[in-house]
């Protein structure tokens, strides 16, 4: 059996008074697309970092296709494309010879790493900009760049951090469908995202942490099948108050707007008896409706519950 692409058990990283990883323990399988995701300052950039040699964990282990990433540093590393969040570019040599370089830091002869920063300048469609140096590059063009240089060593795991921040909607589509791409043909992809669109498209799994450790690994459907459905049901001559309900799983029943309003887990198997309660007690229900719980009500509820419900969460959603 393949080594998991990612395998860190009880990591643990302090800075000061802060404990940025606590006790984090993950599986990413081999060929996943794995998103982990996480309120600002969950410690996801920790954890990357200890991947990837630039943070050395207090405690725990972490290997990468089962090579430890401090013992077998270079195995690690090598299999191992990243596009940080923040831009760590030599800007003194034009973009091809940066991703040259990159791909003979990792071991890769001359002639071949000219054609591998052919490849990874094409594949992100900048390769008419590959004489230019990175400061010249547009926003956009530089986050095109941060791709294709994690990609240019031909990676087994694709790290993305944060990978479409304040990148148009278009470009984020673009994004998407190249690692998409990468991931059909096998490439392990590991993204941390506050776009949570792009978590419910893209991803296999998802990784909730907070405060350094990990809330629920789950589908993206299964974490909205944990989410509170609302039912949206129209009656003819709709009462001033809610009816009293019983059907168990039910809750805070609400008139809104003349429609009754419904809290339930997993809404869409509640309907028929809410309807049958409801014509039995006279009522004519003129329409029904049920609004699924999006990821990002999921996670806001998890996140804040660690927190007695007073954290900010920041998360976007895709326009
Ligand atoms: N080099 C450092 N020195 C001191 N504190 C740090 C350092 N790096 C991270 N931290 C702290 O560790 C915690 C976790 O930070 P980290 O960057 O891993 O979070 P994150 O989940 O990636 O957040 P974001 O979504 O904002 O990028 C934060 O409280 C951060 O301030």
């Amino acid at each position: 059996m393949t080594a998991p692409a990612i395998r860190t058990r009880e990591l643990t990283k302090r800075y000061g008074d802060v404990q940025a990883l606590a006790g984090l323990s993950l599986t990413v399988e081999s060929g996943e697309f794995f998103g982990l995701l996480g309120p600002n300052g969950a410690g996801k950039t920790t954890f990357i970092n200890t991947l990837v040699g630039l943070v050395d964990a207090d405690g725990g282990e972490a290997t990468v296709f089962g090579h430890d990433v401090e013992d077998d540093y270079r195995e690690a590393r090598d299999a191992i494309g990243l596009a940080p969040q923040e831009y760590n570019v030599d800007r003194f040599f034009p973009i091809h010879e940066v991703l040259e370089h990159k791909a003979g830091y990792h071991g890769v002869p001359e002639a071949e790493a000219e054609e591998r920063a052919e490849d990874a300048l094409k594949t992100v469609g900048i390769w008419d900009k590959r004489d230019t140096r990175f400061d010249w590059l547009s926003g956009g063009m530089k986050r095109r760049f941060m791709l294709a240089r994690a990609l240019v060593s031909n990676p087994d795991l694709l790290i993305l951090d944060e990978p479409t921040a304040g990148v148009d909607v278009q470009l984020r589509h673009d994004l998407w469908e190249i690692i998409n791409r990468m991931n059909d043909g096998g490439t392990t992809i590991l993204l941390t995202t506050h776009y949570i669109e792009e978590a419910e498209r893209l991803c296999d799994r998802v990784a909730i942490v907070d405060d350094g450790r990990k809330v629920e690994v789950a589908t993206p459907d299964e974490l909205m099948e944990r989410g509170t459905d609302t039912v949206e049901i129209g009656l003819e001559s709709p009462p001033a108050t809610a009816p009293t309900l019983s059907v168990e799983g039910a809750r805070d029943a609400r008139m809104e707007d003349e429609t009754l309003l419904v809290s339930a887990a997993g809404g869409s198997s509640l309907a028929p008896a809410i309807m049958r309660e409801l014509e039995a007690a006279g009522h004519t229900v003129t329409s029904l409706d049920v609004r699924r719980a999006s990821l990002e009500e999921v996670f806001v509820d998890m996140t804040r519950a660690d927190h007695g419900g007073d954290t900010e969460v920041e998360m976007e959603v895709d326009a």
